[in-house]
């Protein structure tokens, strides 16, 4: 057995293909090619017949095989994210959008890739809100998000009812998302959060936060992504399929705001494209923020 040890964290861990796979994935390199690498790798380790080597070893020896397989780029990206770890930097990513576009596919997506074990959806924190304020008390909260104005009483004369009674929701479910995100920056441990609810301007957004507006494509296209959410989850697709217009409505109204708040607006079209565009805009923003506390990588 292989034992990997950082002097510098005092760790010792037997050496697994499976952990260096996940993180040259993170390099955006394809997880087949990753997985022949990393046993690449393995195999060059055994050859030297060391029973202990250092975690800066396995960088330079990935890094120099990433080369070798000509990803030049990606060979730049795998040594900057471990730099980023190294540096300790938090960060919380934010995925707002539409019910449907692929917002929890997407974050449970990034957090394997990125290693971030806490995803958090916004409706299950608007399910503990339900638990503890009455519907008498909040009727808005207790409703779908597109069907809130009907319980507020929003005029038939505004502008949009819908909008507002949405509104109505999101300014409640914020005071959970932000209890949440306060924890989060005050303990700096790192989380994904998506849902409907993560509306730009509503929320606090703090140095290595990264919020994105999911989109789909229109009708089309979120109809089918209710139907292929209902092979394996118990929402129907039926009701949502009735209230496609005011879904839409809603998309649209958080584009509107997207813009407004310069958060980047993503159409979810192929995932593959919509992870790796995340994971670039993420790297390069922590590069600009933080860049001077990295050293260069080193060939
Ligand atoms: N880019 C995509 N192309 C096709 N289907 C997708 C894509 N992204 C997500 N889906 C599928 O669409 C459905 C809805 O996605 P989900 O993540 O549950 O949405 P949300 O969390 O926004 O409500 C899921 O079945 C998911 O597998
Ligand atoms: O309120 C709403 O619009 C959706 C949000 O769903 P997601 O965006 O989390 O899928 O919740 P529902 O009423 O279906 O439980």
């Amino acid at each position: 057995m292989i034992i990997v040890t950082d002097p510098e964290r005092k760790i010792r861990l037997p050496f697994s293909r499976g952990i260096l796979t996940r993180s040259i994935t993170l390099a955006g390199v394809d997880v087949g090619i990753a997985y022949i690498i990393a046993t690449e790798v393995q195999k060059e380790l055994k050859e030297r017949k060391r029973k202990l080597i250092t975690t800066e070893d396995i960088h330079e020896l990935t890094y120099q095989k990433l080369l070798d397989h000509g990803l030049k780029e990606a060979a730049k990206r795998y040594l900057l994210w471990r730099q980023l770890r190294r540096l300790k930097v938090p960060i919380t990513i934010l995925l707002g959008g539409a019910t449907g576009v692929g917002k929890s596919t997407i974050a449970t997506e990034l957090a394997f890739r990125l290693g971030i074990r806490s995803v958090i959806g916004t409706d299950t924190i608007r399910e503990v809100m339900r638990k503890i304020i009455a519907p008498e008390l909040l009727p808005d909260l207790h409703t779908s998000s597109f069907l809130a104005w009907k319980v507020i009483g929003a005029g038939r004369k505004e502008n949009s009812p819908l909008i507002r009674g949405f509104e109505n929701q999101v300014q409640h479910v914020s005071v959970g998302v932000n209890a949440v995100l306060e924890r989060a920056y005050k303990e700096g441990f790192n989380a994904i959060i998506e849902g409907i609810h993560l509306v730009p301007g509503y929320i606090e957004l703090r140095e290595n936060s990264f919020m994105y507006v999911i989109t789909v494509d229109g009708r089309k296209d979120l109809e089918a992504r209710f139907y292929e959410r209902a092979r394996y989850s118990k929402r129907p697709v039926d009701y949502y399929l009735k209230h496609i217009e005011a879904i839409l409505e809603i998309q649209d109204f958080l584009i509107e705001r997207a813009r407004e708040h310069g958060v980047p607006v993503l159409n979810n079209v192929e995932l593959e494209n919509t992870i790796n565009t995340i994971m670039e805009d993420i790297m390069e923003r922590l590069m600009e923020r933080i860049g001077e506390k990295l050293t260069s990588p080193s060939p």
